[in-house]
């Protein structure tokens, strides 16, 4: 079982520090010292039990994940309260569209299992993700630097983003209930490629491995 990991108001990044984490035109440098001081205790992540059973399960190994390391991921996690915040961190990385969705055998009806089902497989996406949780629990998977799984589950006001050339996928929990609100550089787009060898050579692929995988970019932030 797992201790679950306060969550406090005390380290919560301003809208400025918002701003300069997304920022692309920061250095990878930057970013990572600027997320180290803004992660606290109140993302719960760990990695997964890879043991059968239902994905919805919380499959907690019991050893938690560092921040540090999902920081090294190119995984940036916030817990924002006040929805106005998000707004500004639309507008200030150029997100002009949104919409909200609800995955629910309700709004779903007979297509909830196939649709988790999708999420589910292991894909990429050539734009980076950001997901606010608006209500219900989820998890998001993301694949470590040794290709294991790492979970980060997302509770309401979480807001979680993933970057292009990232591994992942994403189930509801047990609840089977999640509302999210989905932001987009332009028209509402969601283009899973799913994980194959041909993937892997793809050029969102290569540059996210340089960015956070490569041995060069463990040196960099080793040094933070
Ligand atoms: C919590 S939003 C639903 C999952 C999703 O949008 C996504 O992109 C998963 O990879
Ligand atoms: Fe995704
Ligand atoms: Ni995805």
């Amino acid at each position: 079982m797992h201790t679950p990991i306060p969550r406090t108001n005390s380290s919560r990044p301003s809208p400025t520090n918002l701003t300069r984490l997304g920022n692309p035109l920061c250095t990878q440098a930057y970013q990572r010292l600027v997320t180290k001081r803004y992660f606290s205790f109140e993302m719960r992540a760990y990695w997964f039990d890879n043991l059968p059973g239902d994905q919805r399960m919380p499959h907690d190994s019991g050893r938690a994940i560092d921040t540090k390391r999902l920081e090294q991921l190119g995984v940036i996690y916030y817990n924002i309260p006040d929805t106005t915040r998000v707004d500004q961190l639309a507008s200030e990385r150029g997100y002009k569209n949104r919409d909200e969705i609800v995955i629910s055998p309700e709004s779903m009806a007979e297509k909830y299992e196939e649709k988790i089902k999708m999420f589910f497989r292991e894909h990429l996406h050539e734009d980076e993700e950001i997901r606010y949780i608006r209500d219900g629990r989820g998890y998001f998977d993301v694949r470590s630097r040794d290709d294991e799984w790492v979970r980060i589950q997302v509770d309401k006001n979480d807001l979680l983003i993933l970057p292009a050339g990232i591994y992942h996928r994403f189930t509801t929990d047990n609840s089977n209930y999640i509302k999210a609100m989905r932001l987009f550089k332009d028209e509402p787009k969601w283009t899973p490629l799913n994980r194959s060898a041909a993937l892997d050579i793809n050029s969102y692929r290569q540059l996210y491995i340089q960015q956070y995988l490569s041995d060069k970019a463990a040196k960099v932030s080793s040094n933070i």
